[in-house]
Order: structure tokens, then C-alpha cells, then sequence
């Protein structure tokens, strides 16, 4: 039987509806907006999309916008200067900086620079070692919004058997920790990993995080697995297309055959990045305030 499909983009809406009500009465407790700096640098096209998106978002969730679009030649110094800016100002409860940066600039520099407490992508050496403490704090996006998709699925995540699949900063890493954190029994694999196929055949949870276009073939997936495909990669335009389609690092279509449930691409995990964004954004301003996050919000 075809697997569920998990439609993060519903998922998304309601959560974005959600934290618009929360920010409305943000604002009657605090007499202000919240609000959330974003920071581009360059003009990489798919970067620029995400940006107008973020910042769509944020008014309509009723938070205030602030987008710094810094050009290409923007050097080092200039863009910590922002930063610091950014620090200071009363008014930005939430910074984050889109990535990835142009090749000149030393990302890891500028994102220790962050306010932790502003830190929405949860990158800085305090909300990474918040999250390995189990602490409050704030958490990368993307994983936060899977681990939301999973336990609307799965519920209770004890014991489960995960797998995820690539290992950066900003998705398998804390993707892995979380997992700890909710008492499944975790494996990270990566490039060096020996038979890639037989260790995600072992597992409940396959989280597939390594930006490689439908590597993560249907015969490696257990009967019944719940699958989360983090990868958007676009493919070269078929002849007479002006865009090439969008597809995740799982084959969806052998996949969904075997799988129990799984995301899809578009309209899965990426939905998500945003919402969450905004409940981060959303919660920085509460605790900036000194005010508890209302309970509802996830
Ligand atoms: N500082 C950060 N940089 C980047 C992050 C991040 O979390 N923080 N994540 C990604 C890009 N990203 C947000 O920045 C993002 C990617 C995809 C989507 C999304 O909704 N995708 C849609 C498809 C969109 C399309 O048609 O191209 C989907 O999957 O349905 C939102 C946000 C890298 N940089």
C-alpha cells in the first residue's frame, strides 16, 4: 500500500496561524511588535526567494520585518558591523543571517557574533550547547519543524530507530540531537558511511539531509518507515521547460511504495523552515520581554 504523504505545508499553515495569534497578543502585553532582522548578502537567486519569503511571512504573522540586503562586495567588517547593529537594537527580537554566504566571507565569524538570545537559527556555540544540555533556547528550524511533523505521526519517539542522513550545522547535527533528546536511538550517516542502503534499512525514522538529488533509493527503506526528505534540489529543465523540477535526496516515487508515511518535495519539510522561524522569532521576543511563550504554542 502507497504511503501516507505528511503535508508539511498544512502542518506549516496551521503553525504560522498559531504564532500570528500568539504575536497579536504579543504586542497588547508588550506594547511593540516583535520583530525579526534578516540579513542576505549577494544576489544567489533561490536565497533571494527565501528572504522575500521570510519577510512575507513575518508581516502577515503580524511581527515587524527588518531585511538587510547587503551586496555581493560587502566585506567582512561591514557585515559584523550589522550584526553588532542588529545586537543593540531594541526593536530586532530575532536575527538571522541567510545562508550560505558568498565565498569571501567567513560564515562561522559572523554567526558567533549573534546574540544568542536573538540567534532564530540556533547556530551559535550557546543554543548548540542548550541544545545538547537540554536547556531552553533556540533551535535550528529545519529540524525543529521535522521533529514537529514526526510527532504529530509517531507521537512518543522513545526508542524508535532513526537514521539520519547527512551531517551539517544547520540540519543533521541538531537534527540527531533532538532525535537524543527524544530518546530515539540514533545513527548520523555520511559520505563515509559503509553500506549506506543496509544501515537506513534499519531504521523507523529516515531523515534524508544531504542536498543529493533522490539519492536515498526505495530498496533501502524498511516496510512501514516514516520518511522525512529534508533535500530541495532542483533538476536541469527538461528540453523546452525554462526550470528543471524540484525533487528531495529520496526517490518519492519508489519510496512511497515501501515507506509508512513520508514528506514530500515541495511542500513537505521546507514549509516548515519558515513556520518555525516565526515561532522562534516569536518566542525571542516573549523571553526579551520577560515574558513566559504562551503554552499553546509548540
Ligand atoms: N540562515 C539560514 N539559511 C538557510 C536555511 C535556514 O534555515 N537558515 N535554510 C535553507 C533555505 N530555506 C530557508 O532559509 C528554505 C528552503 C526551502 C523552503 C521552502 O519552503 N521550500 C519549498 C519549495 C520552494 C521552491 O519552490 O523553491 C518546499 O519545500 O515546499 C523554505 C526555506 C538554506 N539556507
Amino acid at each position: 500500500m502507497a504511503a501516507d504523504i505528511i503535508d508539511g505545508k498544512a502542518f506549516a499553515a496551521a503553525l504560522r496561524e498559531k504564532v500570528g495569534e500568539a504575536a497579536r497578543a504579543f504586542g497588547d502585553k508588550a506594547g511593540r511588535k516583535a520583530g525579526l532582522a534578516v540579513v542576505l548578502v549577494g544576489d544567489d537567486p533561490a536565497s533571494q526567494v527565501y528572504v522575500g519569503s521570510k519577510g512575507k511571512a513575518t508581516v502577515a504573522a503580524g511581527m515587524a520585518s527588518f531585511e538587510h540586503r547587503l551586496p555581493e562586495a560587502t566585506s567582512q567588517q561591514e557585515l559584523e558591523a550589522l550584526v553588532r547593529q542588529l545586537n543593540a537594537d531594541p526593536a530586532v527580537d530575532g536575527i538571522l543571517v541567510q545562508l550560505p554566504l558568498p565565498e569571501h566571507l567567513d560564515d562561522k565569524a559572523v554567526i558567533a557574533l549573534i546574540d544568542p538570545d536573538k540567534d532564530v537559527d540556533g547556530l551559535t556555540d550557546t543554543n548548540i550547547a542548550r541544545l545538547a544540555n537540554q536547556q531552553d533556547g533556540l533551535f535550528p528550524c529545519t529540524p525543529v519543524g521535522c521533529m514537529m511533523l514526526l510527532a504529530d505521526r509517531l507521537g512518543d519517539l522513545s526508542g524508535r530507530n532513526a537514521v539520519v542522513i547527512g551531517r551539517s550545522q544547520l540540519v543533521g547535527r541538531p537534527m540527531a540531537q533532538l532525535l537524543v533528546n527524544a530518546n530515539a536511538t540514533v545513527t548520523i550517516a555520511h559520505s563515509r558511511t559503509r553500506d549506506l542502503p543496509q544501515v537506513v534499512r534499519g531504521a523507523d525514522i529516515v531523515i534524508a539531509a544531504v542536498g543529493r538529488p533522490e539519492m536515498v533509493r526505495g530498496d533501502w527503506i524498511a516496510p512501514g518507515a516514516t520518511v522525512i526528505d529534508v533535500g530541495i534540489n532542483r533538476l536541469d529543465p527538461e528540453p523546452g521547460a525554462s526550470k528543471g523540477r524540484l525533487v528531495g535526496d529520496v526517490a518519492f516515487d519508489e519510496a512511497r511504495e515501501v515507506a509508512g508515511a513520508i514528506t514530500p518535495v515541495p511542500g513537505g519539510v521546507g514549509p516548515m523552515t519558515i513556520a518555525v522561524l516565526l515561532r522562534n522569532a516569536l518566542v525571542a521576543a516573549y523571553r526579551h520581554e520577560g515574558l513566559p511563550p504562551p503554552k499553546n504554542l509548540p
